[in-house]
């Protein structure tokens, strides 16, 4: 037997989903062709025949998922909408049966589902308490002992003899994750929920939520707030389409996660443009492609990395020389993107970097990328004296993941981040 306080064993849960065609509408065509058939044989048809068909699609939630997880470990769960993440702490918390598989649980569930799931809408926040309490096995005076902490960390006090059906949502979460987080479980499922609460809630219990990990009890964590995944998790899984698409180390698999959502969004580290766009002019950027030092193709940097871009021209200038330029955007934290500007500075005046026309390929080393985490967009320029040849506006995008001393940055405007940064001829 293993030392896997949960274990996972093929699990798959099916939904059936039905599809009703037709419905209750009489098609027009229908009702002329039945007349007319009626009138043919003396015979008026009350009404054509309604159509209703259904058809039934069966659809796969999780498949195949295999998964032990040890004491004491806080494990994240990640993916996209409709990945299936729900679903499985549905199946452990025994919300939800699973279709196949079987998993095994040594210990009390405690869980922190929907909003709505786990309480009694009738019963007063106190009363709630104790039958959660007692729903995970724990005698009276235990609960008693826990009560006061529950109350004092959910802030409710005045509310405690209101019936939980007139709290807020704000204050449903808040007492549900003090009952979950306090009583005594050894496991404990959380699901997006605390999105629903304030920041400053929302911080108070991921501090808790790592204290139960330290407590040696398990911890179910699922988020779309990466940075909470990464701060509290030393492992995750990646659940893509109802499988497990990575299964490891927080960092690897985050990043891995995050590398999919670029990419699906079409942000790519090689760009090459389409020919439609440059027809204006005769000398022009043709293609950007972004590496790291080691030169693979990758547009996820790390604090501090180094970034190297390769720039391909087409065409020729008029002029002998030609001079490139290129601007870095940033978002802010999570709020709408800002264009700000962040300087580059050059070992020398930049703009005094000439190249001669036939050079046709150019290497931009870029770092260290002291940038906080987010996405950033980069335009570029070639420009023949000070008349722009040509602009090709966020012809590339990379990602800063894992930034730690840049975090408290986040709030704050990126213009006048000076990065370093060399160029070469290739
Ligand atoms: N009761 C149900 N009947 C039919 N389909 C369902 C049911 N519950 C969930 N699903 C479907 O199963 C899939 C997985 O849903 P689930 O809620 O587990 O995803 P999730 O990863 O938690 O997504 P989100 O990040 O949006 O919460 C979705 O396509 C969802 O529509």
């Amino acid at each position: 037997m293993s030392d896997a306080i949960i274990s996972i064993k093929n699990l798959g849960k099916k939904y059936t989903l039905s599809h009703k065609h037709g419905g209750n509408y009489v098609a027009l065509r229908d009702v002329i062709t039945e007349k007319i058939k009626g009138i043919g044989q003396g015979i008026l048809r009350p009404s054509a025949k309604r159509h209703q068909s259904k058809s039934e699609e069966e659809f796969w939630a999780l498949k195949d998922v295999s998964l032990d997880i040890k004491k004491g470990e806080v494990l994240g769960i990640i993916g996209r909408n409709g990945a299936g993440k729900s679903t499985l702490l549905k199946i452990l918390s025994r919300i939800t049966e699973p279709t196949t598989g079987r998993i095994h649980i040594k210990g009390r569930v405690a869980s922190l589902l929907e909003v709505g799931t786990g309480f009694h809408p009738e019963l007063t926040g106190r009363e709630n308490i104790f039958l959660n309490g007692s729903i995970l096995g724990m005698g009276r005076s235990e609960i008693k002992k826990k009560f006061d902490e529950i109350v004092e960390f959910a802030e409710i006090e005045k509310f405690l003899d209101t019936p939980v059906k007139r709290y807020s949502s704000g204050m449903y979460v808040r007492l549900a994750f003090a009952v979950a987080a306090h009583l005594d479980s050894d496991i404990l499922l959380i699901d997006e929920v605390l999105a629903v609460g304030d920041v400053a809630f929302q911080k108070k219990c991921l501090g808790k939520v790592r204290d139960v990990g330290k407590d040696g009890r398990t911890v179910l964590y699922v988020s779309h707030n990466l940075r909470s995944v990464r701060n509290l998790c030393s492992r995750s899984i990646y659940l893509k389409i109802g499988k497990i698409s990575h299964n490891g180390l927080t960092s690897t698999v985050v990043n891995e996660y995050e590398r999919d959502n670029l990419l699906d969004n079409g942000i790519s580290n090689i760009t090459i443009r389409e020919n439609e766009e440059i027809k204006h002019t005769s000398f022009c950027i043709k293609k950007i492609e972004i590496m790291n030092v080691e030169g693979d193709n990758t547009n996820l940097f790390k604090y501090n990395d180094i970034m190297v871009m390769d720039v391909t021209l087409m065409g020729e200038p008029d002029t002998s020389h030609y001079s490139f330029e290129y601007r870095i955007y940033g978002t802010v934290g999570t709020a709408e993107r800002i264009k700000s500007l962040i300087t580059v500075a050059a070992s020398g005046p930049f703009h005094n970097i000439y190249f001669h026309k036939k050079v046709k390929k150019i290497r931009i080393k870029l770092g260290p990328l002291t940038l906080s985490s987010g996405d950033y967009s980069i335009s570029t320029s070639i420009m023949t004296g000070n008349v722009r040849q040509d602009t090709w506006e966020d012809c590339c995008s990379f990602n800063i993941t894992d930034c730690q001393a840049y975090v408290k940055n986040n709030e704050v405007s990126l213009a006048g981040c000076i990065l370093q940064h060399s160029f070469s001829i290739l």
